[in-house]
């Protein structure tokens, strides 16, 4: 293998040799691409970092076999999208090492403008004010419509996209957003790489989601659950485009021995009286704050004056959520702690979740074996998590704090046998595996492609068919 080299070092001295390096991979048209040279600076560490060492790891690719770049698109909009985007990567480097090159962008973000670099703000704003995004769920569902928005997007940010595309010189691109597919593909068509860059979809909704995330040009889509195949399958898509294997958990989910005991200690909870974990999603929507006031209520026995529980609240990035919480007066063991990294350790602490519909932390919940609370669902694409959590028998779903809290104090004292069954039930639906097989597929597709070749991007100067 050739030498990797410490950018740090002597950061022109490698600029230039990496320059070197592209061009003998890629040719000249790298050499033109302002993006690149934006966005890849040397100037300073942070933006380096910023490059996921697009710098330093192109020098091994002077070697017979080439590492291949997989771009994976994503959005902000919720936390779902981050979470199962860097799953897929933390899966392709503990199976495949350094064969592939993994990056994580919103590449709507960082290369077009409004509406697609705005997404996360308008998405916030419109579950807000949830009628206002039922409307717009339902009413884009239709093919005309959202095809029609997104071919005006996508003729008006094409240059953008492209360069966006062009930084990254993706062998493969893995969308993990619904609103991801439409335009890349017509870009990629552009260019005439259709045949040559593999483009895979990861569905990313556990039952009910947005007819966007179908489309026929993908090679692969991947869907969690035999009810969004059935979906797939009915807008159009072929059995050999779909795979059912499971929503793309992290790995720590799925690979890490934990035990209650001792995680319990290291994050300084009671280790004796059971837990409940209450959160909503990486945004911490849906009614937190009432049902926690409502749990300290319930978890609290007046008769012997003691807790018969204690109470772990996650807020994600909401911080007002938990400013506020901090501030209350608890008779119950309580913790309040703001965007978690690893969630795996809150929840193997844990006895039981509640949480919006949020599918990430529903699988999540599901590989711990924690029963499941729902107290929220945004509709649209969660509306299905609702019945595919409790017709399965892995929690129940209600949106009133108080029914929530009482259930909990249930669980905790005299309906014991119901926690522990559908903490079973939870185990059964479980699929920590999904994000291997996803990515052991993805190298399959890349094997029977043969060696990847050097792909030729270059930035078109004309877009004529808007056909998408
Ligand atoms: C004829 C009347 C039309 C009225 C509509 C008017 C304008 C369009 C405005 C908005 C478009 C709405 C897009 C609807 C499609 C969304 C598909 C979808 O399922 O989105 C979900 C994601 C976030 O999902 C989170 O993902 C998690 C999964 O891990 C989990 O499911 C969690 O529950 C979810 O929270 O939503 C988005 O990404 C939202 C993007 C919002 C974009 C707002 C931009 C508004 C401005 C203009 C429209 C521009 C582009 C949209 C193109 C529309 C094509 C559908
Ligand atoms: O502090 C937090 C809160 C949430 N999450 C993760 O964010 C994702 C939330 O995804 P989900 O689909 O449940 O809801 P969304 O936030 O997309 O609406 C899950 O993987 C959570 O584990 C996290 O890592 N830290």
């Amino acid at each position: 293998m050739a030498t990797t080299t410490n950018a740090s070092s002597s950061p022109n001295k490698v600029a230039l040799i990496t320059e070197k390096v592209w061009q003998t991979v890629y040719g000249n048209s790298w050499s033109g691409s302002r993006f690149h040279q934006r966005r890849c600076s040397y100037d300073s560490d942070d933006e380096f970092e910023d490059c996921d060492g697009v710098g330093t790891v192109q020098l091994m690719q002077m070697g017979a076999e080439r590492t291949k770049n997989v771009l994976i698109l994503m959005s902000d909009t919720g936390g779902g999208h981050r979470a199962s985007a860097e799953a897929i990567r933390d899966a392709f480097r503990i199976e495949f090492g350094d064969e592939y090159r993994i990056f994580v962008k919103d590449v709507w973000k960082e290369y077009t403008g409004w509406p697609l670099n705005d997404m996360e703000r308008s998405y916030k704003f419109m579950v807000k004010h949830v009628q206002l995004w039922n409307v717009a769920f339902h009413s884009t569902s239709p093919r005309w419509i959202h095809g029609s928005y997104l071919t005006a997007i996508a003729a008006y940010y094409a240059k953008e996209v492209e360069a966006g595309l062009m930084e990254y010189k993706p062998d493969i691109i893995i969308s993990v957003h619904p609103l991801m597919q439409h335009i890349p593909l017509w870009v990629l068509k552009w260019q005439g790489l259709q045949k040559k860059v593999i483009f895979v979809t990861v569905i990313t909704d556990l039952n009910s989601c947005h007819p966007t995330w179908f489309h026929p040009g993908v090679n692969r889509c991947y869907c969690p659950s035999k009810e969004v195949a059935k979906r797939a399958l009915c807008d159009g898509l072929e059995e050999s485009q779909v795979q059912v294997f499971g929503l793309p958990i992290r790995p720590s989910f799925a690979r890490a021995v934990l035990s209650k005991d001792d995680l319990r200690k290291d994050l300084e909870m009671d280790p004796d009286l059971p837990a409940v974990l209450l959160m909503g999603g990486g945004e911490g929507m849906g009614p937190v704050k009432e049902t926690a006031k409502a749990l300290g209520k319930s978890l609290y026995d007046k008769v012997q004056n003691k807790p018969i529980g204690q109470l772990i609240v996650i807020c994600g990035r909401n911080k007002s959520l938990a400013t506020t919480l901090e501030s209350e007066e608890w008779k119950i063991p309580v913790k309040v702690r703001g965007f978690e990294t690893q969630m795996e350790r809150w929840m193997g602490a844990c006895d039981c979740i509640i949480t919006k519909a949020g599918p990430g932390t529903i699988a999540e919940a599901l590989i711990r074996g924690l029963p499941i609370v729902l107290n929220d669902y945004i509709p649209g694409q969660e509306k299905g998590n609702v019945p595919y959590v409790v017709d399965n028998g892995a929690g129940v779903f209600t949106r009133n704090p108080n029914e929530t809290a009482r259930i909990v104090a249930r669980w905790f004292s005299t309906d014991t046998d119901e926690l522990k069954r559908m903490s079973k039930n939870a185990l059964k639906l479980a699929q920590p595996e999904a994000v291997f097989d996803i990515v052991k597929d993805i190298h399959e597709l890349a094997l029977q492609r043969g060696p990847l070749a050097n792909i030729p991007y270059v930035l078109t100067s004309s877009f004529t068919s808007l056909d998408i």
